[in-house]
């Protein structure tokens, strides 16, 4: 069975057309570059809205049986930023450290880095990861937390992913 990995953009304006989604087509473009392992997108582009994102994220995970979901906006503090808060109510493990891993080096490039509540957790087989809405954000925050997604994949007994070394040096721990 192939490896499937989510991306789900959540932004009102990309949703209505308002702006071109370049965002999750970037996650789509990191992970091509990573990954050796032959994988297929499952790609949705939603409101901010609760509702929508815990049915997006569920779809994801349990019917398309994506091992990984990246969700790319809606961490902020604004009104309708839900994004961490439907991440949250989808799983049954919160995994702190890769916000705290991202919002540390998004703070090299920009102060408001402290403003995103980017989270990830583990939802049955599945992890998901969120990231900030700026194109500029994904290479810079999934540069930092890939290398431990893999051997997280593997610890949920997800697929094994091989990525290319010479784009991205993942760890695995000798067992
Ligand atoms: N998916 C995206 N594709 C392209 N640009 C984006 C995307 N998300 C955000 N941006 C850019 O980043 C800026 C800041 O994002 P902001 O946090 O306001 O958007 P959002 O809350 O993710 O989306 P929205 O406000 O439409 O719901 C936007 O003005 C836009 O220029
Ligand atoms: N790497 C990176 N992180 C970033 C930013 C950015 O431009 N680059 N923008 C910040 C800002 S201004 C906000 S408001 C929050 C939340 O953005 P979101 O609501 O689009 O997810 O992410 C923060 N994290």
């Amino acid at each position: 069975m192939s490896i499937k990995i989510g991306i789900i953009t959540s932004s009102d304006r990309a949703a209505a057309n308002v702006y071109e989604d370049i965002s999750g087509k970037e996650i789509i473009r990191t992970l091509t570059e990573y990954l050796l392992s032959p994988w297929e997108p499952v790609y949705r582009v939603v409101p901010d809205e609760q509702d929508r994102l815990e049915e997006t994220l569920i779809e994801l995970c349990d019917r398309e049986g994506c091992c990984l979901v990246v969700t790319t906006g809606g961490t902020g503090p604004a009104l309708r930023d839900v994004t961490p808060e439907a991440t949250e109510a989808v799983c049954q493990k919160m995994m702190p450290g890769f916000g705290e891993l991202m919002r540390q080096v998004s703070l090299q490039y920009v102060p408001t880095a402290i403003l995103s509540r980017q989270t990830a957790g583990i939802r049955n087989q599945s992890l998901i990861v969120n990231l900030p809405g700026k194109p500029s954000a994904i290479r810079q925050c999934l540069d930092a937390v890939f290398p431990a997604i893999p051997y997280c994949i593997d610890l949920i007994e997800g697929p094994y992913l091989e990525a290319n070394p010479a784009v991205i040096k993942v760890f695995r721990p000798k067992k």
